[in-house]
């Protein structure tokens, strides 16, 4: 049986890309090194598939920076503001990727969101009105060139028409169904041009398939890919579908003249009833998803096998060709550089390297599938793989915290008293000024705050001597904070290398890695942590600098957490609890954290629920059962205990919360910050048509750029803001943490930002004051 790869990650092992990348952006290396860099890492990529035998190596996966910029760019779609700045093509790119400020202007970047219901964060493409879409660029060929040259016939892949018209932002009054001819004889142009260069395959991914489709949505499918397959030649064509099933279009699909198309098995368990109910097409090749590309964990063969014969009763051997279920971006390289973990933790792990390994041996298997049933003795792969299997459970359940997420009653899950009441003792505790300014968290995690950490892992400074750094750190932080008059402090997340994986190490029932480094977005990556076994807190975690920042100010000191939620959907689940129980473990950990915060004098306490709409399902049908029944009562679990008039603060960023701020008010928590800006703010009209309660902070300038926001641009958002929501609700912030950016372009943008808050909170103090004297 033939393999196919649907992408892989391309940061490097060691994170290469990012390294370069960012010598480039800081005019320390040059472009041609980084594209050298680049080259390099295509081909490692490349020869590594190839040695582990995949027959379908994807091509055109590879990319700078993201790849649904890449293809943006390659239809032309390039919004007149980065244009005009005359900048080469690479410098246009990075410029819509992270925004431009300098000698030729000042552009904000490109809207950036989460790529489905992953850790991944992909440019929101933007097509004015007038902007004609046509093939501008040549990346996935030239790279489908470079494999060819090195003996290796790639499968290039790109996001297909469908997907992308979904994607993309239409500046003007149009929409997607108004520029279907112009994407569908774009994609013609690009088949022809693999056919005349020698391409086998062609891969669209289209993840929107696995959406809730209209009948107008199917409609449009159809017809892009009734023009776009029309004239195709002997290239053929695979349609790519990952994170769910495809119920709504599975029909339309068969019916479509192309060759192949690929279904995930394993986020979408309804496929396979799909296939029983309408059955398969004769004419069509079958990339069966499943090699999870999501998880970390060794694939069953024994069940992959009984899928693989199942799905043989409609498809045939010759027609299917066994794939991963997703693009392996979203897991780290190889477990072979893991040197901590052990064999006994190792041998249960499959990295992408280690998954390749898998496809191969998984089609050799199911090649064999009869002679396996008939078989005396059988192969020793099988044989192998069902050991490790029959190894039982990998960590003993800890009894103390099973007693405990099994006598949760209802009303640990609410805090009393009702929000408003807290809200007036709160407002009487802090004596907060109108539009309070604070941060998000996390300051500047400069090269120095980083060495520090690297050292002291590494045993070349002591405890002291690591702390004492940390301390000096805070106590600049808080000195800055006091200087720029902010309200509510931080003291600024200097111990954490990250906000989920330093919870995972402080945590009891998590493992990490060394070397488990997946992509973010851009030049940025994080380290999951791996749910082992079962979670509990073992010492206080952050009390000691919370408790040394506030002993520095008269200010309240935020305390930080991350939420159970968060730290569960950015950590490798394991697969034997279901995630409900995993998140009311993390949960009651959190609490005790919480409990002990606020039993140290902290007043205010953040509790991070950033990823809370990552993995809310595709498909509204199923919020509820799956996800928000648990993801709500969990984040509620962690502050019911708490005094009224401790305030507590949650923070989300990179989402689409219109659809579910009911839920989120429901989290109960006093005030929210969420990220707004790069999607221009569009969240505070919907926050204002549904009446939502909580005081919000909705981010004010995006921090993803090193862009420094003028005044008067802050003070226009937040005129903006509190034109639609009461002034006496609103706080002041950028939109998440701060520690991507370095100290300047921090000093810089809060300077700015409270200079904004204290500017508006005079107007509208002195409109206050009109309003009083008028009446
Ligand atoms: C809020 N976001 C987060 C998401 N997911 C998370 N798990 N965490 C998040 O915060 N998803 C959505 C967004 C994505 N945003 C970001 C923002 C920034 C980063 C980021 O900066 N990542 C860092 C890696 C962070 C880290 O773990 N650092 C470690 C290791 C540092 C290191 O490289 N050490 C070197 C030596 C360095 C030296 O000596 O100078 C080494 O050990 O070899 C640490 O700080 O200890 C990045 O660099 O990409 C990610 C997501
Ligand atoms: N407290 C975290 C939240 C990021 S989502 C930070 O400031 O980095
Ligand atoms: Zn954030």
């Amino acid at each position: 049986m033939q393999t196919s790869v649907i992408g892989y990650p391309r940061i490097g092992v060691n994170r290469e890309l990012k390294f370069a990348s960012e010598r480039y952006f800081r005019g320390e290396g040059s472009k041609e090194q980084l594209l050298q860099e680049a080259a390099r890492l295509r081909l490692t990529h490349w020869q590594v598939q190839k040695q582990h035998g995949i027959t379908y190596i994807p091509s055109n996966d590879f990319s700078l920076y993201d790849g649904v910029l890449d293809t943006a760019c390659l239809l032309n779609i390039i919004p007149a503001r980065y244009r005009d700045l005359g900048l080469d093509s690479l410098e246009t790119y990075y410029a819509m990727a992270r925004g431009y400020q300098g000698k030729r202007g000042d552009v904000k970047a490109l809207a950036m969101k989460k790529w489905y219901n992953t850790n991944y964060h992909y440019l929101v493409p933007e097509l004015e009105e007038g902007v004609e879409i046509r093939l501008a660029g040549t990346k996935p060929f030239d790279e489908f060139l470079e494999a060819k040259q090195q003996g290796i016939r790639t499968k290039p892949v790109l996001p297909g028409a469908f997907t992308m018209l979904k994607l993309i932002k239409y500046s003007g009054g149009k929409q997607a169904a108004d520029y279907a001819a112009d994407m569908a004889e774009v994609y013609k142009e690009i088949l022809a041009r693999f056919e005349a260069l020698g391409a086998e395959w062609v891969q669209f991914d289209e993840p929107e398939l696995v959406r809730d489709l209209t009948a107008e949505e199917i409609e449009l499918l159809c017809d892009l890919y009734g023009k776009i397959l029309s004239a195709k030649g002997r290239v053929k064509v695979l349609l790519q579908t990952y994170f769910g099933d495809v119920r709504d279009v599975y029909q339309a699909l068969l019916g479509l003249p192309c060759d192949g198309i690929g279904l995930d098995f394993v986020e979408g368990a309804e496929n396979i009833n799909l296939i029983h109910q309408y059955g398969w097409a004769q004419d069509k090749i079958l990339f069966a998803g499943i090699v999870s590309g999501k998880n970390i964990w060794r694939n069953r063969y024994r069940e992959s096998l009984d899928l693989i014969a199942e799905l043989n009763r409609w498809v045939p051997h010759e027609q299917m060709v066994l794939s991963t279920s997703c693009s392996l971006l979203h897991v780290p390289y190889t477990v072979r550089h893991e040197q901590q973990l052990g064999e006994e933790v190792c041998r249960h792990l499959a990295f992408a390297e280690e998954k390749l390994a898998e496809l191969t041996e998984l089609a050799g298997l199911a090649a064999g599938l009869k002679e396996i049933e008939d078989a005396a003795e059988l192969p020793e792969a099988y044989v192998r793989n069902e050991a490790l299997f029959a190894e039982g459970n990998r960590a003993a359940p800890n009894p103390a915290v099973r007693a405990k997420t099994a006598s949760l009653t209802a009303a640990d899950f609410v805090r009393l008293p009702a929000a408003s009441e807290r809200a007036e003792i709160q407002r009487a505790r802090f004596k907060l000024p109108l539009l309070p300014t604070t941060t998000i968290g996390s300051f500047p995690q400069t090269a120095e705050v980083r060495k520090n950490r690297t050292a002291y892992r590494k045993g070349r400074i002591s405890e002291e001597q690591y702390r004492r750094f940390n301390q000096e750190k805070i106590a600049a932080c808080i000195a800055l904070q006091e200087e720029l008059g902010l309200d509510v402090l931080v003291h600024g997340e200097y111990e954490r290398n990250d906000m989920v994986e330093y919870f995972g190490e402080c945590l009891d029932g998590f493992l990490f890695t060394e070397q488990g480094w997946v992509q973010s977005y851009g030049t940025r990556c994080v380290k999951p942590p791996i749910i082992w076994g079962d979670v509990s807190r073992a010492r206080p975690i952050t009390v000691e600098y919370a408790v040394y920042a506030k002993g520095l100010t008269n200010k309240p000191v935020k305390g930080m957490l991350t939420g159970p939620v968060t730290i569960l959907n950015w950590s490798f689940p394991r697969e034997d609890l279901p995630a409900s129980e995993m998140a009311y473990q993390i949960a009651l950990a959190i609490r005790e954290e919480v409990l002990d915060l606020e039993a140290h004098g902290i007043e205010i306490i953040q509790i991070d629920e950033a990823a809370l709409r990552e993995k809310l399902p595709l498909r509204r049908s199923d919020w509820h059962c799956e996800y928000l029944d648990w993801a709500i009562p969990a984040f509620r679990l962690v502050h019911s205990g708490v005094k009224p008039e401790t305030q507590i603060h949650t923070h989300m960023c990179y989402s689409e919360f219109a659809d579910i701020l009911q839920e989120i008010e429901a989290m109960d928590a006093d005030v929210i910050s969420f990220e707004a800006s790069r999607s221009d703010l569009a969240l505070i009209d919907v926050l204002q048509e549904t009446g939502f309660q909580t005081a919000v902070g909705p981010g004010v300038y995006d921090i993803h750029s090193p862009r420094i926001p003028g005044v008067d641009e802050l003070k226009e958002a937040i005129l903006r803001m509190a034109e639609k929501l009461p002034a006496e609700k609103l706080w002041v912030n950028p939109d998440c943490g701060l520690k991507t950016r370095n100290e300047a372009e921090v000093r810089g943008s809060l300077q700015h930002m409270v200079q904004a808050a204290r500017e508006v909170r005079k107007l509208l103090i002195a409109d206050e004051h009109r309003r009083d004297a008028l009446v």
